[in-house]
């Protein structure tokens, strides 16, 4: 009986050490590629880039690049002249670039080199870059919890004949103001010309393709939730101030607005209503992106969210962008740098369990 124990006992010594080595190798392999350390092995991260050179410029910036070479991460500008198989070879592909011919050529690319981190695929940006079906999600996601409720302000899209839309307004129930936004929410200046319409007969004066979305009072102050991956940071920008009734009857016409939250200012700063300026609790944003991130296959974006003036917990979306300004995001370069890495351990950590 004693024999049985012990052999028993050894068995199991031998499994716990066995186990405890593959731990140990496990554990060396990762950590060299573990942040701060740089890439000793097998080789340096290499980022292939294709952005327009004002993206670039502001996301490229000095710092980011000097912290990223710190940590062994390579920033490769990919040209566009010549074929993207011959270049490389590129472990992660970052790309905002407009146009059918390169989202085939990125498609293409994702088949032949499935190992490559694409980021992100084309279908899934495309699918955010039509006002129409980018906030699909949200609405369905339907989000709803103790820390607060997400929704999206009602809308409807007009592809053309702006005769219709007056009547189509009033069928759907619309309240004014309204705001018109270009379908397309990327490509060109154009696609961020805005405009409030005050008046029903105003309705007539707009350009479609567009979408009327219901104008949600927020007390001027709108908040930005960058993504990245699974870290998500907040701050708040300026907005349009609210609309009063009185504003309504007495001033008709359709008002173009400059494109006031996107400017660089920040009103994290400013003297605003504690009230209004109250950043959306952490756990609903968390939750929010995490499920965003899925539903929408993306993996960077940001999200323009207003909290309804009045109310603490009621919050509305009313935007989502492909690769936003990280630049204007404090300490993108961690995060962003982070990021990377964190993509090729996982892949690794993959290929230690597909392996094991
Ligand atoms: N439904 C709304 N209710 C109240 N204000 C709104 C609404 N929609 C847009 N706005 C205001 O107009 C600004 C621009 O709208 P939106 O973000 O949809 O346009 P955009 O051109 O896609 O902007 P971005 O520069 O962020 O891409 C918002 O940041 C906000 O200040
Ligand atoms: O100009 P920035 O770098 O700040 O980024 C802006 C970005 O412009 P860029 O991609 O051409 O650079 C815009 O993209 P397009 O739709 O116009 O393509 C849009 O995403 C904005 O929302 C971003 O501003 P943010 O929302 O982050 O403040
Ligand atoms: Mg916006
Ligand atoms: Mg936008």
């Amino acid at each position: 009986m004693r024999l049985i124990e012990e052999i028993s006992s050894l068995k199991d010594e031998e499994e716990r050490d066995r186990e405890v080595k593959l731990e140990e190798e496990r554990e060396t392999m990762l950590q060299s590629y573990s942040i701060g350390a740089g890439f000793p092995f097998p080789k340096k991260l290499v980022v292939g880039y294709a952005l327009t050179s004002k993206k670039t410029k502001s996301f490229l910036q000095p710092k980011l690049e000097a912290l990223a070479r710190n940590k062994g991460i390579l920033f490769v500008r990919i040209n566009l002249n010549s074929p993207l198989a011959d270049q490389g070879p590129f472990d992660v592909l970052l790309h905002k670039l407009s146009g059918k011919e390169w989202h085939l050529v990125l498609e293409d690319y994702r088949q032949r080199y499935p190992d490559v981190t694409v980021l992100d695929p084309p279908d899934a940006i495309q699918h955010v870059y039509n006002r129409q079906y980018m906030l699909q999600h949200v609405a369905d996601l339907n989000l709803s919890n103790s820390y607060g409720k997400v929704g999206v302000p009602k809308q409807l899209v007009f592809e053309k004949d702006p005769s219709s839309i007056p009547e189509a307004v009033i069928k759907a129930g619309l309240m004014l103001p309204l705001v018109a936004k270009p379908l397309f929410a990327y490509g060109s200046a154009k696609s961020h010309e805005l405009s409030l319409a005050f008046d029903q007969r105003s309705l007539l004066k707009l350009e479609p393709p567009l979408v009327l979305q219901e104008f949600v009072n927020h007390g001027g102050v709108m908040f930005k939730v960058f993504v990245v991956g699974e870290t998500i940071e907040v701050v708040r920008r300026f907005s349009l101030p609210d609309v009063c009734r009185r504003e309504l009857t007495n001033n008709p016409g359709v008002f173009r607005f400059p494109r006031v939250s996107s400017a660089a200012a920040s009103a994290d700063e400013a003297d605003l209503d504690p009230v209004v300026a109250e950043l959306p609790p952490r756990p609903l944003l968390e939750k929010l992106a995490r499920e965003l991130r899925r539903r929408l296959g993306l993996r960077l974006f940001n999200l323009d969210i207003l909290r309804e003036h009045g109310t603490r917990d009621r919050f509305f979306v009313i935007d989502i962008n492909y690769f936003p300004g990280y630049g204007k995001m404090p300490g993108y370069e961690h995060i962003f740098t982070d990021f990377l890495l964190s993509l090729v351990r996982n892949k690794y950590k993959k290929h230690l369990a597909d392996s094991c």
